[in-house]
């Protein structure tokens, strides 16, 4: 049965004046600016309105010029969330999500998740939306590609707030395309929060060493060196009053060979390694029978620095290595470090370049995971945790012309970041080993 077109003509008038009434309060200064205006201009006519304006747009110069942050903050991103909103959002929603299999039809009617906010940062715009009674966050987490190319965005960020509200984050540009320059050496080390680079919202990434242990993943070129440098960097005081130490295993002789001087141990080949490990493991148990029953956590000092033990490739002493032996030996060490010396100040910070399970057995005992750019996708959960690459975090697509770029998920959040880790380049390194030595 043809609905009749008066009911029709009838619901799009009730819309409209919907629409009218709820304005007011969506865009109160936009519509209370007009109203102004209308009232000035009836009133007063139009030079009394040129007046006003002028006075008005004045007094915007004079902020923006006295008080940029809060002009930005209070004026010029709420506008932009406004036109954004407008222009972007509400034009493009019906098709964007049609197409992206986000409508939901019941008796012939369709119906779309509601925008209910637009926010912009610096950085992103964050549109805050109210799902469909029967679908879940999951069903959006689930199309973040689409969304961000339907919205011209580089990418899509989903944080659940509540069963039906989520807020998708699409970043306008990227922040972290440039690459960013080793970070100043910071005057007190904190090892729970080594600055390492930055975030894409523009916050420094600091990264947790001691009482926790790191496995960086990324294919070759993705940039792990990055990340290693820059960790051993931001500890280079504590190192130079001997509160830390840095045990490296560098099978590959490239990339850690070059600040050698820094390092209390170093080993480059896999009985060297295992050797290593083994007295990364031993000290580890003497500090635990000493501590045992006197004190729970671990406080760096020159008796007892903390211990970071850096594998550049871990995967050739647990894997690829000939001799099984070795491999056994690795495997144990590596096993027993990452499960018991998180609360006795010894961890590891392992790099490597394959996240399959046959690779490394003991993945999931490293707590905190980095993913650079990755080969497949399936490698994004493997690496992140479940659920990761539904949230947005598309390390296989990462472009290879953005080294240091990673994903990475911080504590107490299950969102996942993006960042890009500092790089340390051979002169820093020289120059760091200068110091370190001096
Ligand atoms: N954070 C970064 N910012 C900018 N450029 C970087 C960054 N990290 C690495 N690069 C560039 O990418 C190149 C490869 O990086 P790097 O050797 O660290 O990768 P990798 O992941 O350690 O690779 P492999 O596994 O082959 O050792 C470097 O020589 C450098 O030019």
């Amino acid at each position: 049965m043809e609905t009749p077109g008066v009911f029709i003509l009838a619901r799009w008038i009730a819309r409209l004046v919907g629409l009218l009434v709820l304005l007011p309060f969506r865009f109160p200064v936009a519509v209370g600016t007009v109203a102004v205006s209308a009232a000035v201009w009836h009133v007063f006519g139009w030079v009394a309105l040129a007046v006003v304006w002028t006075i008005a747009d004045i007094g915007l110069l004079v902020w923006w010029r006295r008080w940029p942050d809060a002009f930005r903050h209070c004026v010029a991103l709420r506008a932009l969330a406004a036109w954004r909103w407008v222009w972007v959002y509400w034009r493009h929603w019906q098709p964007v999500l049609v197409v992206a299999g986000l409508a939901e039809s019941y008796q012939e009617r369709q119906y779309l998740p509601r925008i209910r906010r637009v926010a912009c940062s610096a950085w992103s715009d964050r549109v805050r939306v109210r799902l469909v009674a029967g679908t879940a966050p999951a069903d959006v987490e689930q199309r973040v590609t689409e969304l961000a190319h339907g919205f011209g965005a580089p990418s899509c960020r989903v944080t659940v707030l509540d069963a039906r509200d989520v807020v998708l984050e699409f970043p306008r540009f990227d922040t972290l395309a440039k690459p960013i320059g080793a970070l100043p050496v910071p005057r007190h080390v904190d090892l729970a929060a080594l600055p390492v680079g930055k975030r894409e919202d523009g916050e420094v990434w600091r990264l947790r060493l001691h009482g926790t242990h790191v496995l960086i993943v990324g294919v070759t070129g993705a940039g792990k060196g990055s990340v290693i440098w820059s960790a051993i960097r931001a500890m280079l005081p504590a190192i130079e009053d001997g509160t830390a130490e840095v045990w490296a295993i560098d099978p590959k002789r490239m990339e850690l060979s070059y600040g050698r001087a820094l390092f209390a141990r170093y080993a480059d080949t896999g009985e060297t390694a295992v050797d290593l490990l083994e007295a990364a493991v031993a000290t580890m148990q003497d500090r635990a029978a000493r501590y045992a029953g006197r004190q729970r956590v671990h406080v760096p000092t020159v008796e007892d620095p903390f211990v970071a033990v850096v594998v550049d490739e871990v995967a050739f002493v647990t894997a690829y290595h000939p001799d099984r032996d070795i491999r056994r030996r690795a495997e144990n060490a590596l096993a027993t470090l990452t499960s018991q010396g998180r609360s006795v100040g010894v961890s590891v910070l392992a790099a490597l370049q394959d996240p399959r399970k046959e690779v490394l057995n003991l993945r999931n005992l490293f707590p905190d995971k980095i993913a650079l750019r990755l080969d497949e996708a399936s490698q994004v959960d493997m690496v992140l945790g479940d659920g990761a690459r539904e949230r947005g975090a598309n390390a296989h697509l990462i472009d290879p012309d953005l080294p240091g770029v990673a994903f990475v998920r911080l504590e107490g959040s299950p969102v996942p970041v993006r960042v890009r880790a500092a790089f340390v380049s051979d002169d820093d390194i020289d120059a760091m080993t200068a110091e370190g030595v001096a």
